[in-house]
């Protein structure tokens, strides 16, 4: 994971405060409601978030500690940075790429007697690296939503240790996070979350709530980690699940059987075994789950084209027909061990994929 978490690039400014406190008069401090200062951009998700009794309850339920270190992704405004500032937390540090919503927060801080609780991180909340934290609130852009819960749960140095993410999200996105096997809804995003964490929803939240108002309605969820030495699968390959559920829920409503009968797909797993397999022999470079890392994903991302297994191999790649019937022999015995090639990858609970990557990986088939 180290090697993942520094691929990260880190791009951060610290914006400390120290502004004016003419910038912000406290009558403006209070008022909730969004006062039209400056045009607000759809497209970096600027709905700002205005019902006192919505941000309320998610500091509520955010249950923050004395002493807590706050991370906010997307402070806005600020209208829900005063009520963590004002909170039983010892600091909130809160990453906002745009510089008046940088200014507009540090100035209403200031204001209110809070900065010396405040750090503004200027940037890109996928791209900089996190201070550390204890809990993590946001009403975040949800364009960032997968990229950002991925760097949560599977990014930072050597993993971000916190106690939990209340995160407001996408109604939809909300729904398909806290999936289980079966339901409709569940995909990759769900699968590779439940590896490592807990997740559920505490309330709905009306679109109209935000100004401007989005064409969305939103879902507060509680994300838990587990703790590293009560992971659901100790000792998992995390890159190599990653791209293990990637194949799978590539077309999540095929059979595994016919996932992975698929010549494309072949051809891919024993090149990447090979390379794998070189990688070993170095025994240096070890994996690497960064492209992993930049999404967990959801449904079907569609790498993987229909192909009919009874194609001919020959000459594909510069592999000989032999070495390929080798290969997908592999592939079919490991299916046949699991007893889930004609199960649905939407259906099946990390276990039963762990056990089926297990045996993937045990026969030399590689996924990253
Ligand atoms: C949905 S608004 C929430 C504002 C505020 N938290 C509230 O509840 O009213 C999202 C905020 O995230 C900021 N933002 C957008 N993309 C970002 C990114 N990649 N990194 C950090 N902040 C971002 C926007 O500028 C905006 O201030």
């Amino acid at each position: 994971m180290n090697r993942a978490v520094s691929s990260i690039r880190s791009r951060r400014h610290v914006a400390r405060l120290g502004f004016s406190r003419a910038a912000a008069s406290s009558s403006q401090a209070a008022v909730e409601a969004w006062d039209g200062r400056f045009r607000l951009h759809k497209p970096r998700g600027q709905h700002l978030l205005t019902n006192p009794r919505v941000l309320d309850a998610i500091a509520r339920h955010a249950a923050l500690r004395p002493g807590d270190a706050v991370l906010e992704v997307g402070p806005g405004t600020g209208n829900l940075t005063v009520r963590l500032l004002s909170s039983p937390a010892a600091h909130v540090s809160a990453v906002e790429i745009d510089l008046r919503m940088v200014e507009a927060v540090t100035a209403r801080a200031d204001a209110l007697g809070l900065s010396h609780k405040l750090t503004v991180i200027t940037g890109d909340a996928v791209e900089v690296e996190f201070p550390e934290f204890d809990v993590c609130v946001a009403n975040i852009p949800y364009g960032i939503s997968s990229p950002l819960i991925a760097k949560l749960l599977f990014g930072g140095r050597g993993h971000y240790r916190f106690r939990a993410a209340t995160l407001l999200l996408q109604k939809e996105f909300a729904r398909r996070l806290v999936a289980a096997p079966g339901d409709p809804e569940y995909n990759r995003l769900a699968a590779n979350v439940r590896m490592v964490a807990d997740a559920r929803l505490l309330m709905d939240v009306s679109k109209r709530d935000f100004v401007p108002m989005p064409k969305v309605d939103s879902s507060l969820v509680e994300i838990v980690p587990r703790p590293a030495d009560a992971a659901a699968a100790p000792g998992v390959d995390l890159p190599e699940w990653l791209a293990f559920t990637r194949a799978c829920f590539g077309q999540k409503n095929k059979t595994l059987g016919a996932i992975f009968k698929q010549k494309r797909k072949v051809l891919e797993l024993f090149r990447r075994s090979r390379d794998a397999e070189g990688r070993h022999d170095d025994d240096d470079s070890g994996s690497s789950s960064s492209s992993s890392l930049v999404a967990l994903g959801g449904d079907d991302d569609g790498e993987i084209s229909d192909g009919d297994s009874n194609e001919s191999y020959d000459g594909a790649g510069g592999f000989s027909e032999e070495e390929i019937a080798a290969f997908k022999a592999k592939i079919g015995g490991a299916l046949e061990s699991s007893e889930l090639a004609g199960k649905r990858p939407s259906k099946l609970s990390n276990e039963e994929l762990l056990r089926l990557l297990r045996l993937f990986n045990d026969r030399g088939i590689r996924f990253q």
